[in-house]
């Protein structure tokens, strides 16, 4: 058989799927009946421009939402352009014509596409996901046009009869049903309305009907003069307004307000093109006051002042996602629902266009502030990471300015760090994860004016790896994972194998413990006795397996601790004397066990036990002094 032709579509089946099925939420309905309402506006001011119509004078044009709880009914008023008969018939009668691509290609040469938000001739019939009769009161701008009543009850039956209104615009009164009676709770609905429409372009004001009465009533002589009703929404966007005309403040009060942060921004980066694609937006970076504090960001995604929805990882990268901002995008391929995007080149364009701004901005105030830059570093520093690591672009662009904080509290690049102490370190990168923990091996760093950076958070493990596979010649190492040449004295590991042997056997007894690996080393000072090693491939392992959650398998693995003891050091010095003194016995356990927690101590924690062993301990030994 060869056969072709046109599928149909029965209404009766199709219309319940695009009710229920359509859009993902249910509150869509409010954003697209106030959109739709906007939309009415700009197509009369359109109409103005073009010479088409004349307004009259003195015309406000406003949106409004009122509600009445008590006949459970949504009405959303605007004085828009209206719909003649005709129009219904044409543009809410035939599902999935579009009013608003309608009128765009009647008038293409003279009116540019920007500003209509309508686009698929659905949106309307959204109002049936919580109404269970929607009613269409409109009256055309057009002269001598007679007003208009629709009424449907979601069936696929309609009733069109003249209506009674007698100003031009159109009221869309909403019957809630049970699936909608949330939206009846004042508060409900107007944090809706403020969540999709806060920056509309024209005022949206929220009116409690039974209430407004109820409240005139009983108000006093003074009352009466009623408060101004304010709209919800702010029609002038800081992001649509050029960067020269925005104040310091406007960006701070602007912030506070959509984030409602009480912490002022770091900067922020006001985006702002035309060509080749339309978009306006401002991205703040946030402070954060501690590691600990959600790193998360919101980015917020208009679609010509409506929003669409936040945190869109195809349109905003992911590691931008730890920003605060707004991005309005006019062009965006968006879908029927709005919220969900067709992931296409073009998506990559807008996110790839971002992430240069954003990259751009880093290097601009790293040259032009470099004092600031400093300053904001312990705030940026994961985003500038995490970036990084998602985007090799983007790293590419900043890796020129990524600082380290050295131990001397200076901010330093990897590659001053380097060349700095080329002589003494080699290839090495020496890096400190815990400040407090590892002062011991800071001090000794700086007695020896060696440098080391600060490396603690924990996006940062990850940053080295990738810096390690990104740049050649770049090893980073932890302080206390070897010692370098330059705090040992040139004496060679001959001269001190006996001494290694002696008390590597004697740690072992007195431990308890087979494995200890221990090492004689003749440092520069004398006041250090004991340091523990650990090298920097099996802390990697240990952490590793820490990260991953496989704990134990991390605790049985081998451990690569070595004790260090200081051959210049009393004490070491004692216990290599008088270690085979059968009446020194007891003090020479006591000052072997000291002597392993305390290098112990200056690198990890000390599990509880033995913790409470050693201050016991401590306590003996002081007694000792006072006797
Ligand atoms: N308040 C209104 N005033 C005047 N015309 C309206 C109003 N609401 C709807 N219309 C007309 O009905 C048409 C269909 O509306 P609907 O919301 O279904 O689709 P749309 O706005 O064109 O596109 P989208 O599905 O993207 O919202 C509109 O294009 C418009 O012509």
């Amino acid at each position: 058989m060869n056969e072709s032709g046109s599928l149909s579509i029965h209404s009766e089946n199709i219309f319940p799927i695009i009710k229920k099925w359509l859009y993902s939420d249910h509150d869509i309905f409010v954003r697209e009946l106030i959109s739709n309402a906007c939309d009415a506006i700009t197509k009369l001011k359109k109409l103005d421009v073009m010479s088409e119509y004349t307004l009259p004078e003195n015309t406000t044009f406003k949106v409004d939402v009122v509600l009445n709880e008590k006949d459970k009914t949504i009405k959303i008023i605007d004085n828009g352009i209206g719909m003649t008969a005709e129009e219904i018939k044409k543009y809410i009668n035939q599902i999935a014509f579009s009013g608003a691509e309608d009128f765009l290609d009647k008038y293409k040469d003279k009116a540019n596409q920007e500003q209509i938000i309508g686009h698929f001739g659905l949106g309307f019939y959204s109002a049936f996901m919580v109404a269970e009769t929607v009613t269409i009161d409109t009256l055309s701008y057009e002269d001598g046009a007679a007003p208009a009543l629709w009424e449907c009850d979601g069936g696929t039956e309609f009733s069109l009869t003249e209506g009674s209104r007698t100003q031009r615009g159109t009221t869309i009164t909403l019957h809630i049903g049970d699936d909608g009676k949330d939206f009846l709770n004042a508060y409900t609905l107007r944090t809706t309305i403020e969540k999709y429409c806060s920056f509309m372009p024209y005022d949206i004001f929220f009116i409690e009907e039974g209430k407004e009465e109820a409240k005139k009533e009983d108000a006093s002589e003074e009352k009466e003069e009623q408060e101004e009703i304010k709209p919800l929404n702010d029609t002038n966007p800081l992001w649509l307004k050029h960067p020269n005309d925005c104040s310091e403040e406007d960006y701070k009060a602007f912030y506070k307000k959509v984030f409602m942060d009480f912490k002022e921004p770091l900067f922020w980066i006001h985006l702002n093109m035309d060509y080749p694609f339309n978009l306006k937006g401002i991205l703040y970076f946030p402070k954060i006051n501690n590691e600990f504090e959600s790193m998360e960001g919101q980015i917020k995604l208009f679609n010509n002042q409506v929003f669409v929805a936040d945190n869109i990882k195809e349109v905003i990268p992911e590691f931008l996602l730890l920003l605060k901002g707004v991005i309005d995008c006019p062009d965006l391929p968006l879908n029927v629902s709005r919220s969900f995007l067709q992931n296409d080149g073009f998506v990559k364009k807008i996110s790839d266009y971002i992430t240069k701004k954003v990259a751009d901005k880093l290097t601009g105030l790293y040259k032009t502030e470099n004092d600031n830059f400093k300053k904001f570093w312990g705030d940026i520093h994961p985003f500038v990471k995490f970036g990084s690591l998602k985007d090799n672009k983007f790293y590419d662009k900043v890796k020129d300015i990524i600082i380290y904080k050295s131990i001397y509290g200076e901010y330093v690049s990897l590659k001053d760090y380097m060349e700095k102490n080329k002589e003494k370190n080699k290839d090495k990168v020496f890096y400190v994860s815990d400040e407090q923990q590892q002062s011991q091996y800071i001090d000794l760093f700086k007695q020896y004016e060696m440098d080391a950076i600060v490396l603690d958070h924990s996006i940062d493990q990850a940053f080295m790896s990738h810096m390690e596979a990104q740049e050649q010649d770049v090893k980073f190492q932890r302080i206390d994972s070897d010692l370098s040449d330059h705090l040992k004295e040139a004496s060679s590991e001959e001269d001190l194998k006996p001494a290694t042997e002696t008390l590597e056997k004697l740690f072992k007894d007195v431990l308890n413990n087979d494995t200890l690996k221990v090492k004689v080393e003749s440092l520069k000072t004398e006041d250090l006795s004991s340091i523990m090693l650990l090298s920097e491939e099996s802390r990697r392992m240990q952490e590793m397996s820490k990260m991953y959650g496989l704990g134990d398998l991390g605790a049985n693995m081998p451990s690569d601790e070595t004790l260090v003891l200081n051959n210049k050091n009393q004490l070491v010095q004692y216990l290599l004397t008088n270690n085979e003194d059968e009446t020194k016995v007891d003090d020479i356990k006591m000052i072997c066990e000291q002597l392993y927690d305390l290098a112990l101590l200056s690198h990890k924690p000390l599990p509880p036990e033995s913790m409470t062993k050693f201050i016991k301990r401590s306590n003996q030994l002081l007694s000792k002094l006072a006797l």
